[in-house]
């Protein structure tokens, strides 16, 4: 039998009225209300009240002068739950066995471990990184990556928003997938030191999993063979009584700065 559990109550849910959403595109147009034109998006209103100017509302310029924002810190999107098991997990790093990895909107600057592929021209400020899609803190994937130091083991401490949703109160499937192909493939990225391509994920999904619920997908290396690094991978709620999901996933790496094949002239 299936179980499924409890939906987290309403004050845990990170609420979405009266905020402002910048959907991603490359189009620069100016915004409602006089807001400044965003190099990275539209400022759009939901709830009818006018946006306050997001953060991200300054000129591409000017996006180049600034450090990154790393984000995968406390917000105020984060529930209790999240923050309690951030710090859990934080207090491990203290003696170096675990790292946190910072996460940034654009995942191409800063990942300098990684000789990154190039697939095609990066003009402008870019595209945004997929799990960092939405500015409005706790709407999409909050979260944070921690590392173990023999490299094979990645942790991944995720609250996912109401914007993934797919079944009403229930986390869409293919968000689900995201957070375990993000999971696996910072392990990946982990053993390989250079670009890897996921070549296959096998997810079976086994507990439906809340909107708000805060989980840990728990990736391991299983075997590296030349260019093939196979991985495994679980999520689980954060005391480890419900298994919502287990996958295992094939990488590939690639040659530094080489398209992939379907990119190729
Ligand atoms: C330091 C740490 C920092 C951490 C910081 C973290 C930051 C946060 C992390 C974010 C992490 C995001 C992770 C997202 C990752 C994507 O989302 S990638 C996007 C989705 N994937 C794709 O688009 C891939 C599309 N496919 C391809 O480009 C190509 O097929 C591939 C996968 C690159 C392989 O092509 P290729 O390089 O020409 O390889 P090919 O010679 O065909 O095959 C090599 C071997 O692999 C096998 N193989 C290839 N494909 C397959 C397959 N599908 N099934 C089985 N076997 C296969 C072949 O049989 C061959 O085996 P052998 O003959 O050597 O035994």
């Amino acid at each position: 039998m299936i179980q499924i559990p409890n939906v987290p109550d309403g004050d845990n849910i990170p609420q979405l009225c009266h905020q402002t959403l910048v959907v991603p595109t490359a189009v620069l147009v100016p915004a409602p209300h006089g807001a400044t034109a965003a190099p990275h998006g539209i400022a759009m209103t939901i709830g009818g009240v006018p946006p306050p100017r997001p953060h991200c509302c300054v000129s591409p310029q000017a996006l180049c002068s600034v450090s990154p924002q790393d984000l995968a810190v406390p917000n105020a999107g984060w529930s209790v739950a999240m923050r309690e098991q951030f710090q859990h997990l934080l207090r491990r790093t203290a003696d170096g066995s675990w790292r946190r990895i910072p996460s940034y909107r654009r995942g191409l600057d800063y990942l300098p471990e990684v000789v990154q592929m190039v697939v095609g021209p990066v003009t402008g400020p870019g595209p945004r990184h997929f799990l960092r899609n939405l500015d409005a803190e706790g709407a999409g994937f909050e979260y944070a990556i921690f590392l173990h130091s023999s490299g094979h083991h990645a942790q991944c401490l995720c609250q996912l928003g109401p914007y993934l949703e797919g079944h009403h109160g229930f986390a869409h499937g293919g968000a689900i997938a995201t957070l375990i192909d993000t999971t696996v493939g910072a392990c990946a990225l982990a053993v390989a030191k250079t670009s890897v391509m996921t070549a296959k994920l096998n997810i079976s999904y086994l507990v439906p999993m809340p909107v708000g619920a805060v989980v840990v997908a728990d990736s391991r290396m299983e075997r590296h063979e030349g260019r093939k690094i196979f991985l495994s991978c679980r999520v689980h709620d954060t005391k480890g009584d419900t298994l919502y999901a287990e996958a295992t996933a094939l990488f590939i790496q690639v040659e530094n700065t080489k398209p992939p094949p379907a990119a190729r002239p």
